[in-house]
């Protein structure tokens, strides 16, 4: 990691939504310019949703070629195609049926009535050589750089589906792991590991809500990755938590930084 994670704190969650798509928006256009496309991974849950709804609504939405970004998952719920719960249902629904990607470059996670069925560890390899294939000799292993990769963190302090004290939290090998048991439904779920979270150019953490008080405190006091999965998430050039008020409310006042919004 380069140098201390960076925290903003914005007055609530709208505004935080707001800002981090404009700030999307603005790290998507840098890529563009420098490598002539972007990569974005994407996270699902309430705050990675609000985020694209965000988007979608921006009036600046049509200033990145939405033709030339590969758009990734850094976590999946493995039900079948479609269901409402899976996070590439929920981002379809709030921003990228309405914006014109190339289909061939939108990276879904397979679901569990796919080519793979109900084997979660298949879906998890197939993941994992599909970012493999993506990589370059420049890149930093077997995954792509991706210019931003967003994590929502959930009140236990997990990212991703890397849940606290669970085995894909440990994984140092694999870039994709198939979850079971997950203490969140649903309980099966396919992961990027924290090696390959590690691999992105810019990692952002979103939490916004009094019940993600204490895991952004925790995540940011210091505590084990294995215990405090978002603590172990961290981008290569730069580490973002992007907070509302209330989830910064329990920040040791060294950590609390001027609210922006
Ligand atoms: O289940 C999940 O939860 C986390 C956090 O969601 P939130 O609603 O508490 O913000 C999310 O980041 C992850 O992608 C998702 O699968």
């Amino acid at each position: 990691m380069t140098g201390a994670p960076q925290v903003v704190v914005h007055h609530d969650k709208q505004e935080m939504a707001r800002a981090t798509a404009a700030r999307l928006l603005a790290r998507i256009v840098d890529a563009q310019s420098a490598r002539g496309s972007a990569s974005v991974v994407l996270t699902g849950g309430r705050n990675g949703n609000g985020v694209l709804a965000a988007l979608a609504a921006s009036p600046a939405r049509d200033s990145v070629d939405w033709s030339r970004i590969d758009l990734w998952w850094g976590d999946e719920r493995f039900l079948p195609e479609g269901d409402p719960e899976r996070n590439h249902t929920q981002a379809r629904e709030v921003l990228l049926d309405a914006v014109p990607l190339d289909p061939a470059r939108v990276h879904a996670m397979a679901a569990s009535d796919g080519p793979y069925g109900d084997d979660v560890e298949a879906a998890a390899e197939a993941y994992a050589a599909e970012l493999a294939a993506a990589a370059r000799p420049e890149d930093h292993g077997p995954v792509p750089s991706f210019d931003v990769l967003m994590l929502g963190v959930g009140p236990d302090t997990h990212v991703a589906s890397l849940f606290p004290e669970h085995p894909g939290t440990r994984e140092t090998e694999r870039t994709v792991v198939g979850v079971r048991g997950a203490p969140k439904p649903p309980p099966v779920r396919v992961s990027l590991t924290l090696p390959a979270i590690r691999a992105a150019r810019e990692v952002w953490l979103l939490a916004a809500g009094e019940d993600k008080a204490n895991a952004a405190a925790l995540a940011l006091s210091g505590a084990g990755e294995i215990q405090a999965p978002a603590a172990g998430a961290y981008g290569r050039s730069r580490t973002l938590w992007l907070l509302d008020e209330p989830a910064a409310s329990q920040l040791p006042r060294d950590l609390y930084p001027p609210t922006l919004s």
